[in-house]
């Protein structure tokens, strides 16, 4: 699925208009008789809602959801901000009918219009819609205070009022939303953890805009989704043997970490990889044949980096610790490993210090940074918009993959594509979740998948497994091991 900008989501609608062919003002009636249907649907019927509408077509919507709901004999108070103009056409159009409705209709022209709402209305947020330019300002912004203090359930239509679609509106005033109803695709601003507070949940309504359009245009991000990554899995040959499956390393764990080094190596194994060795440190070794019998295992000094060439990729990080012996330790991978890798937890927080490492790391490899780390590696950003952009300019510059975990976790390719996966709950924020992945994405390279395609697959299995598992337990009793557990069914989930 495309993640779209402002101007190709009014592209799409455009193109929708054209081609179908259908009228906007029947367009923004379909729009909002979506969101009309979806209040009836959880558990809005026969309440009374305050319907506060800018005078876009943002307002053009609330007016159509609060003349559905007057006449399905809501009881329903529209207030229109007055912004010195008509307001666009559908607007208008959408005035005038509503005015043929049992709806109260009052403007808002200065403070003094600014009322206290009813404690029990559901407030409908109408104002500013995806055609906001500046940041809401004067009376826009002590209404949407106002709305903000009232302490009243707030359901945004398409986006909170003051949020930009495609960049940072941090510091500005926004609605403050329960829920958010918007139409057809993901916008960026729904998937950057700055906004988490104003979006509430987001619930995508299908509002028949052509698929037609999807052709022609380049979207800026996609959605790592379900029919995505179904097509990137391969099924598997009745006569292939271990060998076809490749042969991965693992290089972690350290005293007091051999936990990291074990969730990782298994998940490494549940992902299909035909042979795993693990470079361990000595008292680890009886841990790891005890908890994972199915890999190999090599001991010695500095997790003995030797004959590395052997392998098809490597994995290097979890619960390594950041002593100084291990700078040796990295760069004696990094030099008898030329192909892609994956590198996570301690390697990427030694690399954060010796930055000169960077330049070593094999290309087309791929790194694994939580923000701290990101930060750590490359400097901190004003927002989540810049650490994104910043996440497309390192993979281009270092020619490697930057999978930036979080609930979105977003992966930058050094072409300058970048995804966002859909997968995932906050059950799997717990500790080792992360190491979790670091198996999968090696495991995936290992059995040849190119290192975008086990990016993509990677995180998503590994988020489909944790929302298997919350669904099968719940989300605050999930650890990390659950998500071994149920990579199978999220491997099984996807065909
Ligand atoms: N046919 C369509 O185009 C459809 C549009 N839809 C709705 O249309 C909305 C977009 O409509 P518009 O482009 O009219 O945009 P808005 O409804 O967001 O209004 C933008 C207007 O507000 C002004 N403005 C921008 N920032 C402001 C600020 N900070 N303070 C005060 N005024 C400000 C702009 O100059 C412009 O006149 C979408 O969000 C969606 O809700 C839906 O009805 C779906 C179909
Ligand atoms: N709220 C959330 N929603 C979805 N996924 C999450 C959430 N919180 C954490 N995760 C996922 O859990 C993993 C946590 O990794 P990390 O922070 O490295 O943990 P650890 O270092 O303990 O292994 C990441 O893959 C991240 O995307
Ligand atoms: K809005």
């Amino acid at each position: 699925m495309q993640i779209f900008a402002t101007e190709q989501i009014r592209a799409w609608d455009e193109y929708t208009i054209r081609h179908e062919p259908i009228a906007s003002v029947d367009l923004m009636e379909r729009a909002a008789t979506a969101c009309y249907e979806w209040l009836l649907q959880h558990h809005y019927k026969g309440r009374s809602f305050s319907i506060f509408c800018g005078k876009g077509n943002n307002g053009g919507d609330g007016l159509v959801i609060a003349r559905l709901l007057a006449q399905s004999n809501h009881s329903v108070t529209v207030y229109i901000l007055e912004f010195g103009h008509k307001g666009t056409e559908d607007f208008q159009i959408n005035l005038a009918r509503l005015h043929e409705t049992a709806a109260s209709i009052l403007f808002i022209s200065s403070n003094e219009a600014i009322h206290p709402i009813p404690s029990q209305d559901v407030v409908i947020d109408a104002l500013l819609g995806s055609g906001i330019n500046r940041p809401a300002d004067g009376l826009t912004a002590e209404l949407i205070q106002h709305i903000n203090n009232s302490g009243n359930e707030v359901i945004a239509i398409d986006i909170p009022s003051g949020l930009y679609v495609d960049h940072s509106a941090k510091g500005n005033i926004v609605i403050k939303a329960r829920h958010t109803l918007s139409f057809q695709c993901f916008k960026p601003a729904f998937l950057m953890p700055e906004n988490a507070e104003s979006i509430g949940d987001v619930h995508l309504l299908d509002i028949g805009l052509l698929p037609g359009f999807l052709e022609q245009q380049a979207a800026p991000f996609q959605l790592v989704d379900q029919a995505m990554v179904s097509a990137i899995i391969r099924p598997r040959n009745p006569f292939d043997h271990k060998g076809d499956y490749g042969h991965a390393a693992i290089i972690a764990g350290s005293y007091g970490m051999m936990g990291a080094a074990v969730l990782c190596a298994r998940a490494c194994l549940r992902s299909g990889v035909g042979k795993l060795t693990c470079h361990i440190p000595t008292q680890g070794y009886t841990i790891m044949q005890v908890s994972a019998p199915e890999a190999m295992c090599r001991t010695g000094e500095n997790h003995s980096p030797h004959e590395l060439e052997k392998y098809d990729t490597i994995g290097v990080g979890p619960g390594l610790g950041t002593h100084v012996e291990n700078f040796d330790l990295l760069n004696s991978v990094f030099e008898q490993n030329r192909r892609p890798m994956v590198i996570d937890a301690d390697a990427l927080n030694l690399i954060g210090q010796e930055k000169a490492l960077l330049k070593q790391i094999p290309p087309g490899s791929i790194i694994t940074p939580h923000p701290k780390e990101f930060e750590r590696l490359f400097g901190k950003t004003a927002n989540d918009y810049d650490r994104i952009q910043l996440a497309l300019q390192k993979a281009a510059e270092y020619n490697i993959y930057i999978v930036l975990k979080g609930r979105y976790t977003f992966i930058a390719s050094p072409d300058g594509r970048g995804y966002f996966n859909s997968s995932g709950n906050p059950g799997m924020a717990t500790g080792g979740t992360g190491d979790v992945l670091t198996g999968i994405i090696t495991g995936l390279l290992a059995q040849k998948y190119s290192s975008l395609h086990a990016a993509l697959a990677g995180v998503f299995l590994h988020g489909r497994s944790g929302d298997l598992a919350a669904a099968y337990s719940s989300q605050p009793s999930l650890i990390a091991s659950d998500l071994i557990e149920f990579l199978g069914q999220a491997y099984q989930s996807l065909t």
